[in-house]
């Protein structure tokens, strides 16, 4: 059976009416709920810790910015934006001792509850408000008029309306125009983490990286193997997502047609497959939880190490100079506070 789709008369901005909503952290996802749900009406107030280089962009964005703690005490509804990783350590300290009775605790993204690295009580409500996208698209679509698709999950209904907060909230930031539809904490935690590994980031960035590599490999010139491969896969995934896999083979070539339904499957064949599902199996054991979590412990030195051979890798150099020459593409400066990069 299909899944209810909620869109934007299916919710009401009414549960959040007179309430005190607390964005704790002001990076990706937190500096988008916090912008939109001010820009929706909503009274937000921002919790950070006191070094955080995200408290000054977060007062010059209008808002009263506290320590998570006060912040925790002030709200009603407290949305824990801080990375997954770093959770149990603000839970424990901040939220946790603030938390009392009848407050809603809102994430956006199931880790810490489904993998219990922290242990909610059970007089609050908990639920989760997921858009399907990186925060600073869920910023950028809102201003331009458009809404990232979002799912809402029920771990706890204390309060007997905590869908109608959830759907408050996906509506406040913009999830009801692009669509809401209900999912568990469970379903929610473990697909996305497969999307992010298998498809979206893990899949994606080696795909392009190994095609990049196969043709400079054969002599083919840096800067051929970059628009191939990775620059006009943006404008190939732009047609996908107008009009479906049919759409885009429209508008391609026959003859890419053609090499696309013969060769594809040989690319991504069953070993592929076979080994998505090993790494689902993985996410679903708390496999791959466990391995984070203590890598994160360890000063995450493996994290480090690849995050730095990511960045050196050759097609960066080539990126950033073929993007420096089209005016129409924004300059990025990565670095900084997460709530800076627009
Ligand atoms: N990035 C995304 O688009 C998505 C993220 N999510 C989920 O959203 C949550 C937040 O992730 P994300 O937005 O990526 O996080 P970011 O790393 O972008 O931002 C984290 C924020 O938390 C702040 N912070 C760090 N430590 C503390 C602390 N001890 N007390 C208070 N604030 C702290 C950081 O401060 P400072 O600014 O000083 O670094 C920063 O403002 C996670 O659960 C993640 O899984 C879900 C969907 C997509
Ligand atoms: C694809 C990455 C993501 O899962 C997301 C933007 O939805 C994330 O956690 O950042």
């Amino acid at each position: 059976m299909a899944a209810t789709i909620y869109t934007e008369n299916d919710a009401s901005l009414e549960p959040l009416r007179g309430k005190t909503c607390a964005v704790i952290g002001f990076g990706s996802q937190g500096h988008a709920h916090a912008l939109n749900l001010k820009e929706s009406g909503v009274n937000v107030v921002i919790g950070l810790y006191p070094a955080s280089k995200s408290r000054k962009v977060a007062e010059e964005r209008g808002f009263k910015v506290l320590d998570t703690a006060d912040a925790v005490k002030e709200a009603d509804v407290i949305m824990v934006a801080v990375p997954d990783t770093v959770i149990p350590k603000v839970y424990n300290a901040d939220i946790a001792p603030n938390l009392t009775e009848g407050k809603t605790l809102l994430f956006s993204h199931g880790f810490a509850v489904h993998f219990k690295t922290i242990t909610p009580p059970d007089n609050v409500n908990v639920i989760m408000v997921a858009p399907k996208g990186p925060g600073h698209l869920v910023r950028r679509q809102y201003t331009e008029g458009k809404g990232v698709p979002t799912l809402i999950a029920i771990y706890q209904d204390k309060s007997g309306n905590a869908k109608d907060i959830a759907l408050a909230w996906a509506k406040g930031i913009g999830g009801t125009r692009g669509g809401v539809f209900e999912t568990s904490f469970k379903e929610e935690t473990e697909t996305d983490l497969f999307g992010e590994q298998v498809v979206l980031c893990g899949g994606t960035t080696a795909l392009v990286k190994a095609g990049f590599e196969t043709l400079v490999e054969a002599g083919y010139q840096p800067e051929m193997a970059y628009f191939e491969c990775l620059h006009e896969l943006k404008l190939i995934v732009d047609l996908m997502f107008e009009a479906g896999i049919a759409g885009m083979r429209f508008s391609i070539s026959e003859t890419a047609e053609y090499g696309d339904v013969t060769v594809g499957p040989k690319i991504i064949d069953d070993h592929v497959k076979a080994n998505m599902k090993a790494q689902l199996e993985r996410i679903q054991k708390g496999e791959f939880a466990k391995e984070w979590m203590d890598e994160f412990n360890a000063g995450q030195p493996n994290f480090d190490r690849l995050r730095k051979e990511g960045k050196e890798h050759p097609i960066e150099e080539v990126g950033g100079r073929l993007r420096s020459l089209m005016s129409w593409v924004k300059k990025r400066e990565i670095g900084g506070s997460q709530a800076s990069y627009e």
